[in-house]
This record gives structure tokens, sequence and C-alpha cells, in this order.
């Protein structure tokens, strides 16, 4: 579903490659975990895959075809396939769970109409829905100022989910949360893959938790892939590649 080939950024013209030479293959409903120390290339890799960030050069495909911004609608497009989920939430603090999740369905726009209370129900039905799957509906009502790290991290998967993303794009989705809140986020996820079919690919610190909740692991160290298996061929040599200083 998605292919980088000779993937190659750097943010400035005289500045270090902070990527290089990327070449990866994800598929339909895999669950992969990127590994990586502080500055490896970790963010700049998920910001390349929905183009937030442009890569200096290599290609990026999706489903078989070049998402180089050809235009904002294809660009539209591009993201409206892929969900994203942040170490610190990105949501409206100040806004309701229900208008975060409505928010994420109907793009920038849904703000004013969210303000202005002109939601279909059908689309209410909709972000009701996916609440519910993330165990958060009876929250609907409250203020996201006021809910753990758990819980907005829940409503942040819901704002995902309403848009029927076919992949999920987390960068360090679980580093904020206390181990047990941050296992029960990977559970969900992992849920969602298998239920789903959305692939998942994830920005981790946690070794642990890439190994018991990735089927595949990406290894990144100084801006290239030095590991790519399966969680159990993730060794103590492996584990001194990803992690050892250059
Ligand atoms: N917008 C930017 N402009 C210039 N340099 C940047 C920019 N964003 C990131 N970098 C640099 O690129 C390198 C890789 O950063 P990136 O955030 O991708 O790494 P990371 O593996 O996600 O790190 P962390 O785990 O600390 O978030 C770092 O040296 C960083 O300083």
């Amino acid at each position: 579903m998605l292919e980088l080939r000779h993937m190659h950024k750097q943010y400035t013209k005289t500045g270090q490659a902070v990527l290089r030479d990327i070449d990866l293959t994800i598929r339909q409903g895999e669950f992969v975990a990127v590994l990586g120390s502080s500055g490896a290339g970790k963010s700049t890799l998920i910001r390349c895959i929905n183009q937030l960030v442009l890569p200096s050069s290599g290609e990026v495909l999706w489903e078989g075809k070049h998402v180089q911004a050809k235009s904002r609608a294809d660009m539209r497009r591009h993201r409206q396939q892929i969900g994203m989920i942040f170490q610190g939430f990105h949501l409206l603090e100040r806004a309701d769970v229900l208008t975060n999740v409505l928010v994420g369905r109907f793009g920038d726009m849904s703000v004013l109409r969210a303000i202005a209370g002109r939601f279909q129900r059908e689309e209410i039905n909709a972000a009701e829905q996916v609440l519910q799957r993330v165990g958060m509906l009876e929250f609907r009502h409250a203020r996201v100022r006021d809910l753990s790290g758990g819980q907005k991290q829940r409503v942040a998967i819901a704002r995902a989910l309403v848009q029927r993303p076919k992949l999920i794009l987390g960068d360090e989705p679980v580093s904020n949360l206390d181990p047990v809140t941050a296992e029960g986020i990977m559970k969900l996820l992992q849920e969602l893959c298998r239920e789903q079919g959305i692939t998942m690919l994830l920005n981790l610190h946690s070794v642990e938790l890439a190994k018991a909740f990735a089927s595949r692991i990406i290894g990144l160290a100084h801006g290239r892939i030095v590991f790519d298996g399966g969680p159990a061929e993730l060794d103590a040599a492996v584990l001194q590649s990803i992690y050892s200083a250059r």
C-alpha cells in the first residue's frame, strides 16, 4: 500500500541528511513499530509519508501512485486516508470530545460548523460510533482538558478512525502515558489493526511495547534503516546497532 523509494531528507541545503536512502514497503494490515534513538529521523519519516514534510529526493507511492504534491485536492485525498496520532494528542482542549471527533471527519471547515452546531445526525452517529469503539462514548460531552492522558489518546484515535483511514501514523503515541495506560492504548491499536485491517506505523520509544505488539519492527539509526524484521529477531546485537552512538 505504501512504498518509499530512495527517500532522502535534508532540512537545509548545508545541513546533515536526516533520512538517507530509505527503501520501505508497507503492506495493508501490517503493525509496524519504528525504533531509534532521539534524532534518528523517526518523526521525519512519518511526516514525509503524509507529506507534512516534503522529502528532498526519492519517491513516496501510495497504492502504486506517486503522492508528491500535485494539487491541494490530491494532498487532501492522500491525507484523508491517513490518520495521525501524536504524543501530545493535538486535540482542541477547550472543545468537547464529540466536537474533536467531528473535526477529524470534516476537516478544518468543521470547526466553524461545530461552533455553529451544524452537524447532520448521520455525522454525529458516525462520531458516536467510533467513540463507542474506543470506550469514550460516555464522555462525549466532556471537555478534552478535563480528561486523563489515556482518555485523550482514545479521543485522538476516535478522531483518526472517523475519517476511515487505511493507515494510522503514530508519533510516539504512548510516550506520555504510564505503562499500564500505554499498554491499553497499544492493545486498542492492535485490535483496530486486526478487526478493520488498518495499517499501523508507530514510532515508539519502548522496545518492550514494540516487541509485544508489532508484527514488524524497523530500526532507524542516523537516518538509515539498520533493521527490518519480526519482533523475535530483535536481539541484543540488533538493539546495539539501532541505539549505538555514531
Ligand atoms: N523542521 C526541522 N528543521 C530542521 N531540522 C529538523 C527539523 N525537524 C527535525 N530536524 C532535525 O532532524 C533530525 C531528526 O529529527 P526527528 O524529529 O525526525 O528525529 P526523531 O527520531 O523523531 O527524534 P525524537 O525521538 O527525539 O523525536 C534531528 O537532528 C532534528 O534536529
